[in-house]
C-alpha cells in the first residue's frame, strides 16, 4: 500500500510517500518521497527534496497554501504514482478520535468546528485536505490527531479549576503534538533496549510549536498543551504559559479586544515577541553576537522547558529517560545544554561531546548522557509522518473495524418504578415529570428523586427511570451495595426473583421493594445494525475496551436487540472505573467471541 502523507504544521509543511507491504509487517515500511518547506517570508521559502533530505533551496512559495499546492507537480516529476491513500496530520482532534480516521464529510465538519481551539493548525491541514481531494478524488483521505495520544490523561491532568458550567460546556485540557510524543518515545525505549511499559519518560518536542509530554509506563499522562496549542512552553510565536490574570488587565487598562489578544499570543508572542524573530537559528545567532533580547530569550525557553521537567519527574516519581526532539531539540545543542544543565541532582547530565556529536541519520536516536548517570538522555527526529502513515495503513487493513465499533454508556444507579411505588412515594396518582430523555427512544430520566435506605447506609437523590414498569427495578453497583450493606446480584433487567428488598423513600412516604440488582452489561442494538453485524437477540459477545488507558476486555455481554434502539452499550460505574473510563468511548467486538443465543 503507498500512502501520502501531509504533516502541515504551523510553519513548515512536511510531505512523504511510503510503502507499505499488504499482508506484510509494519517494520517492512518503506519510505520512497521526502520533502519540506519552511521559513516562509515575502521572498518566498526554504525547500527540500529527497529521501537524504539535502541543503535547502530557495523556492517561490510565500505561504503553506502556495507550497501545498505545489506538492502534487513535485511528486509528478519525482515519478512517483499509485498512491492508494492520502493522510493528513491533523493537530485538533478533540475527544472524539481515538485514532486514525477516515476523512468523511461529518469528520471534516468536526475538525473544522475546532478550528477556534487550534486558529494556526486546523485551517492549514483542512487546506492539505481541500488540495488532496481536488488532486486526487477518488482516493481516500485519512486523518491522525495530535489530541489521541493525550485521551489517557487522567482528569486530574485535563481538568481546569474553573466553573461547573465552563467544565461542562467544554473546557478541558487536551494536549498537542502527541503522534510525535508516541513515536519517539518508543523510539527510545527501542534504542535502550527497554519495553516502554516499565519506564517513565519525558518528552520534549521543540519545534516552532513547543510541548513537554509524561509518558508513563508507555502512556501519556500529561502534557503541556492544553485545550488550545497555547499553553505550556515558550514557542515560535506563541507564548506558553501566561497567568489568566492579564485578561482583565489588558482589556480594561489597555483597552485590547478579545481577538487582538488571542492574536498576539498565538502570533507575535513567543520567540517573536521577545526577540523580533520566532526562528530559533536567529535567536541563537543573535545572542552569540551579544543581543540582549535574543539571550534573555533563550534563558526563558530554557528555564520553562527545565521547570517542566521537574514537574513531569514529580508526577511520574522518577525518570527514566529524556527526549529531545523537533527542529530545535534535534539541531540545537546548546538548547539541550542549557535546558539540562542544573539538573543533575534528579540524576540527569549530559555528556557535552556526545552532545554536541548528534547526528540523526538514518533515524538515529544517540544517546547524549554522561556515561554513569541514571537517565538516558536521547535525540531522535520526531518520524511524524512515518508515524502517520502507519497508522493509516494499519487502520484501513483492520477489516470492517468501522462497523464492529459500539459507543459504551455508563449507567449510573437508578430506579425503575411500579404504579403502586410512585403512588406510595409520591402521592396517589402522582406523575412523574420526565426531565431529560435517554437516547433509548421513549426513554427518560425523571425531575423527581427518591432516597434508598439499606441497614450499612443511605444513598440519596437516586434518578428515576421512565415510563413506568410492571415491577419496581433498582439498578445499583457493587460498590453501592457495600454503602447500603445489601448484597445484590448481577442479573439482566427483569430478571428479579429471589432479589434483595430495599426501602425507597421519597417525599409522601416510603416503599419497601424486592429488585435490588446489579445490572448484567449488556449491548441494545437496533435489529438493522444486528443484522450488520451478523448478532440475533441473546449473544453473547466480548466487547475490548483499548482506548482508555486501563483497557480491558468485557467477556459475556449480553445482545438485547429491538427494532428502535439506539445502540450502546451499557455497563455500571464500577465496571467503568475498573476500565478507566472518563468521556466518550468505544468497545470494540472481537468477532472470535460471539456465543450463539441457541
Ligand atoms: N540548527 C538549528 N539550530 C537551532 N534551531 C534550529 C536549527 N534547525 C532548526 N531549528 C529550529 O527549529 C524550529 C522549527 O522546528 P520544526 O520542528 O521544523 O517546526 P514545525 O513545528 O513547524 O514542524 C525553528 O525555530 C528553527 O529555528
Ligand atoms: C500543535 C503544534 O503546536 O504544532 P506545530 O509544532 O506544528 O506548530
Ligand atoms: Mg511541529
Amino acid at each position: 500500500m503507498r500512502i501520502l502523507v501531509f504533516n502541515a504544521g504551523s510553519s513548515s509543511l512536511k510531505f512523504g510517500v511510503f510503502d507499505i507491504p499488504r499482508g506484510a509487517g509494519l517494520a517492512q515500511m518503506r519510505q520512497c518521497f521526502k520533502g519540506s518547506f519552511d521559513r516562509f517570508g515575502a521572498g518566498g521559502c526554504e525547500y527540500r527534496a529527497g529521501l537524504d533530505m539535502p541543503k535547502p533551496a530557495r523556492a517561490p512559495h510565500t505561504s503553506l497554501e502556495a507550497a501545498t499546492l505545489a506538492v502534487p507537480d513535485i511528486l509528478a516529476e519525482a515519478g512517483i504514482e499509485d498512491i492508494e491513500a492520502v493522510a493528513h496530520r491533523i493537530a485538533h482532534g478533540g475527544a472524539e478520535f481515538t485514532g486514525a480516521t477516515e476523512l468523511t464529510a461529518p469528520v471534516l465538519d468536526h475538525i473544522r468546528a475546532l478550528t477556534p481551539l487550534a486558529p494556526l493548525h486546523n485551517p492549514a491541514n483542512l487546506q492539505a485536505v481541500d488540495v488532496a481531494r481536488k488532486v486526487w478524488p477518488d482516493l481516500p483521505q485519512w486523518g491522525v490527531f495530535d489530541t489521541s495520544f493525550h485521551l489517557t490523561n487522567p482528569a486530574r491532568a485535563t481538568t481546569y479549576a474553573v466553573p461547573k458550567a465552563w467544565r461542562d460546556a467544554g473546557l478541558r485540557r487536551f494536549g498537542f503534538h502527541g503522534t510525535s510524543h508516541k513515536y519517539v518515545a518508543f523510539r527510545a525505549a527501542e534504542e535502550l533496549g527497554r519495553d516502554l511499559r516499565d519506564m517513565r519518560v519525558i518528552s520534549l518536542h521543540l519545534g516552532n510549536g513547543a510541548s513537554a509530554c509524561a509518558v508513563a509506563h508507555g502512556q501519556s499522562i500529561d502534557s503541556s498543551m492544553g485545550m488550545t496549542p497555547l499553553e505550556g512552553l515558550v514557542m515560535g510565536t506563541r507564548s506558553g504559559d501566561v497567568d489568566p490574570g492579564l485578561f482583565g488587565y489588558l482589556s480594561r487598562q489597555m483597552g485590547l479586544g478579545i481577538q487582538e489578544i488571542e492574536d498576539a499570543l498565538y502570533r507575535d508572542s513567543g520567540l517573536l515577541g521577545l526577540t523580533g524573530s520566532a526562528d530559533m537559528r536567529d535567536v541563537e545567532d543573535r545572542a552569540a553576537k551579544g543581543d540582549s533580547d535574543a539571550q534573555l530569550a533563550i534563558n526563558i525557553y530554557a528555564y520553562r522547558a527545565r521547570k517542566y521537567i521537574g514537574a513531569y519527574a514529580a508526577a511520574m516519581g522518577g525518570l527514566d529517560a529524556l527526549i529531545f526532539t523537533g527542529g530545535i531539540g534535534e539541531n540545537s545543542p546548546s538548547m539541550r545544554r542549557r535546558i539540562c544543565d542544573g539538573l543533575e541532582f534528579m540524576g540527569l547530565k549530559l555528556d557535552h561531546d556526545r552532545n554536541m556529536a548528534v547526528d540523526l541519520v538514518g533515524q538515529a536516536a544517540p544517546q547524549i548522557q554522561a556515561y554513569g548517570t541514571r537517565v538516558n538522555v536521547l535525540v531522535t527526529e520526531t518520524a511524524e509522518q512515518a508515524m502517520i502513515a502507519r497508522e493509516v495503513a494499519m487502520a484501513m487493513s483492520a477489516p470492517r473495524a468501522e462497523a464492529l465499533r459500539i459507543p459504551v454508556a455508563v449507567s449510573a444507579r437508578h430506579v425503575h418504578l411500579s404504579r403502586d411505588a410512585v403512588d406510595a412515594l409520591f402521592g396517589p396518582g402522582y406523575d412523574l415529570t420526565p426531565d431529560k430523555p435517554l437516547r433509548q427512544k421513549g426513554h427518560w430520566a425523571a425531575r423527581e428523586r427518591v432516597n434508598l435506605h439499606g441497614p450499612k447506609g443511605t444513598i440519596s437523590n437516586v434518578a428515576i427511570l421512565g415510563p413506568l414498569r410492571d415491577r419496581t427495578q433498582i439498578e445499583i453497583s457493587r460498590t453501592d451495595g457495600f454503602a447500603l450493606g445489601l448484597d445484590a446480584p448481577v442479573r439482566h433487567s427483569g430478571v428479579l426473583q429471589g432479589t434483595p428488598t430495599v426501602r425507597l423513600q421519597g417525599p409522601a412516604g416510603q416503599y419497601d421493594s424486592d429488585g435490588l440488582i446489579i445490572a448484567a452489561r449488556h449491548i441494545h442494538m437496533n435489529s438493522k445494525d444486528a443484522q450488520q453485524m451478523g448478532l440475533t437477540d441473546g449473544d453473547s459477545v466480548s466487547i475490548s475496551l483499548a482506548t482508555t488507558g486501563r483497557g480491558l476486555t468485557f467477556g459475556d455481554v449480553l445482545i438485547r436487540v429491538s427494532d428502535n434502539a439506539f445502540t450502546e452499550m451499557h455497563i455500571d460505574t464500577d465496571e467503568a472505573n475498573a476500565a478507566g473510563i472518563s468521556g466518550a468511548v468505544e468497545g470494540e467486538l472481537s468477532g472470535e467471541a460471539i456465543l450463539r443465543a441457541t
